[in-house]
């Protein structure tokens, strides 16, 4: 099946080749080709070029998309979209003026999503995570990670991760997978973590890799949580099972997490909220991710990370959602590329390239994904009229979206 796109405003992202990640001043370039058309040949990019040069071409469909858009469909790197229930009760507690460590520390927070979490059966977890991800297809999400951490339990960290398996085998959209049972310290471990990292690395691990459902490991590497060595410990023991880290750091405290994740060749770093000098430093050079979730600052009203230090610094960067009950109840790629801009002081174009090329790097998709290229996954979004592709963040909270396609078909 052939479906042409003619008359393309602009076409954004478009490489030619397949890069896997974009650095500093790199990143203030965002290539597109104008008034454009754009061949889907079944589920891949067969073909792209200048209206004025189209060739004749036979397709099944042809779609006339003038004064609109295209650009590559959002890489989500970093969600929690696999949980049961909300929080909304704790949202009402913190408008009143309790803050995310308070609430936690009444034993709140992860672990109040934890008791729901395991209560809930797996159909019914299921059924309300796929609620979500069809949600956030349809905001032009192409690709996601989601992390299990609410289940804390064998049990519970289990269900989580075949909720994610069977998300894997009902939807298109490319999903990783990520085991997170070091979220948080169960209530009744609290006077014995040692033995809940024991039971996590021991018990649970094992069984993840041997049922093969993950294919990355992260911890929650923050005071109150767990210890940078806890971090050490955890990630040696996944690697022996292959598992690569993608690891929560840095987002109240700046305690090392970043270094013990680098140590151990870690995918991606994921939060920065709060980031020292040496923080920025270690990370050059290396093949690491920094990762920013702006849209849990904003529910938080915590820092933003410094994307503009990072990017001064000659690093990449990548944006993600963060989609979980407590800290981030939404998984909007557009909001978050508007809060990059608006917050964090990042161009359209450096904003664009961290939420598509940037995030299927932290995916391990930059051979499939992330860009307008030829024989890559047919992933895009089609946007309505819009005066240019700076009124996507510029117009923040408003759908400029039209349609989503996955594998050539909309969503
Ligand atoms: N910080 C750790 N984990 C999540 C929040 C989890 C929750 O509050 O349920 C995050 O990335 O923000
Ligand atoms: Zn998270």
């Amino acid at each position: 099946m052939k479906q042409l796109f003619t008359n393309i405003k602009e076409l954004l992202q478009v490489r030619e080749n397949t890069i896997d990640k974009l650095s500093g001043v790199e990143m203030k370039e965002l290539p597109t080709i104008k008034n454009a058309w754009l061949l889907i040949e079944d589920d891949k990019i067969a073909d792209y070029g200048e209206m004025n040069s189209i060739p004749e071409i036979k397709a099944d469909k042809t779609i006339d998309a003038e004064g609109k858009i295209i650009l590559p469909s959002w890489c989500d790197s970093h969600t929690h979209i696999v949980y049961a229930g909300n929080r909304e009760l704790e949202f009402a507690d913190r408008i009143n003026g309790l803050s995310y460590e308070e609430i936690a520390n009444r034993g709140g927070g992860i672990l109040n999503s934890a008791k729901t979490l395991q209560e809930t059966p797996e159909e019914e977890v299921y059924k309300q995570s796929a609620k979500r991800l069809e949600e956030v297809m349809k905001l032009g999400t192409g690709a996601v990670e989601i992390k299990s951490g609410y289940g804390l339990t064998e049990e519970g960290e289990l269900k989580m991760l075949r909720v994610i398996k069977k998300l894997q085998q009902n939807y298109e959209i490319p999903i990783k997978a990520t085991f997170l049972g070091a979220h948080a310290i169960p209530k009744e471990y609290k006077e014995k973590p040692d033995a809940y990292m024991d039971l996590v690395i021991e018990k649970i691990l094992p069984k993840v890799a041997e049922e093969n459902l993950a294919e990355y490991i992260d911890i929650f590497c923050e005071k109150g949580y767990f210890s940078v060595a806890d971090t050490h410990k955890l990630l040696s023991a996944a690697k022996n099972f292959g598992l690569k880290p993608k690891i929560h750091v840095n987002q109240f405290n700046p305690i090392g997490g970043i270094q013990a994740g680098i140590e151990h060749e870690a995918l991606s770093v994921d939060h920065l909220e709060v980031m020292r000098p040496e923080d920025i430093e270690s990370l050059k050079g290396t093949t690491t991710m920094p990762v920013a979730l702006p849209s849990c600052s904003l529910f938080l009203s915590i820092p933003y990370t410094p994307a503009r230090e990072i990017l001064d610094a000659g690093l990449p960067l990548a944006l993600a959602t963060d989609f979980n009950p407590g800290s981030t109840p939404s998984g909007n790629m557009n909001l978050v590329v508007s809060l990059a801009c608006i917050k964090m002081k990042m161009t359209p174009e450096e904003a664009i390239n961290a939420a598509t090329i940037n995030g299927a790097y932290a995916l391990e998709l930059s051979e499939t994904h992330g860009s307008i290229t030829k024989g890559k996954q047919a992933n895009f979004i089609l946007t309505k009229e819009i005066p240019s592709y700076t009124f996507l963040p510029y117009a923040f909270g408003t759908n400029s979206i039209e349609s989503v396609f996955i594998n050539g078909k909309a969503v």
